[in-house]
């Protein structure tokens, strides 16, 4: 008998779960981070999508608790100061951050987080959870950019020309991150399916079968 020769075979599981993991898809105003985000959320209903904090404006069709918790710059201010905010940074004029707990919840549900943050947002989460994923998304030209934060109509013609001058700072940022995702004009899906693959890929390395994310929280 084969056992015999052999003594006991294991049954224990041969790698352990990957531990959850965060990701971070950042890039300049326009790119396309909420529409992929919103297709992602459908291909992906397991992942957990952190609904930050802002003291922008709702603009029409965004929901409260979907889009953003929309607050006053008063009760976002009292968060910082409670220590409640994991990450926070003031973007293109506006508060935004991410209270700790959304995060911690998550991670401790074992439910890989999706964040999606400006680039400054991108560099503290790098600081403080080292083994996050970070995605750049991009448009294949400025030209285009700026062209779909004009058709957007989200902006008075200030704003989107704050959103624009910070594209070429955010932009030299790109160094920074683990992986580029171009959002093509017209291939959303292309840039979402490579996301995902990103996302599939990441949870397979050998480290993060060991590693524990987000202990240092
Ligand atoms: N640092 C940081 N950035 C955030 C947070 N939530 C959203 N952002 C980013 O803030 C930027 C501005 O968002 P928004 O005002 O919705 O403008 P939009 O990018 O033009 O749609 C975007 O790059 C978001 O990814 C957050 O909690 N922290
Ligand atoms: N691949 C794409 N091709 C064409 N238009 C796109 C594509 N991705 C996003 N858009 C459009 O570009 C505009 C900006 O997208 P949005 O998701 O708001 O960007 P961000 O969240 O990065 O500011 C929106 O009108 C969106 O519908």
């Amino acid at each position: 008998m084969l056992e015999s020769q052999l003594g006991n075979l294991s049954t224990e599981p041969t790698v352990a779960p990957a531990k959850p993991l965060v990701v971070v898809i950042s890039g300049p105003s326009g790119v396309g981070k909420d529409a992929v985000i919103k297709q992602l959320q459908e291909a992906r209903p397991d992942l957990h999508f952190v609904v930050t904090a802002t003291s922008r404006q709702r603009r029409p069709g965004e929901q409260e608790g979907v889009d953003y918790f929309f607050v006053s710059e008063e009760r976002f201010k009292q968060w910082v100061h409670a220590g409640d905010m994991l990450e926070h940074a003031v973007v293109y004029g506006e508060y935004k951050g991410i209270q700790r707990s959304q995060v911690t919840n998550a991670l401790a549900r074992g439910t890989d987080v999706v964040l999606r943050l400006d680039v400054q947002g991108a560099a503290t989460i790098r600081h403080l959870i080292p083994e996050a994923v970070s995605i750049f998304l991009v448009a294949e030209s400025e030209a285009k950019l700026v062209s779909r934060l004009i058709a957007r109509k989200t902006e008075p013609l200030d704003k989107m020309l704050v959103r624009v001058e910070t594209a070429r700072q955010e932009m030299s940022c790109i160094q920074d991150f683990d992986y580029v995702v171009n959002n093509r004009d017209g291939e959303l899906d292309q840039a979402v399916g490579q996301i995902e693959a990103i996302i599939v890929a990441e949870k397979l390395k050998v480290w993060r079968q060991n590693a524990k994310a987000g202990e240092s929280l």
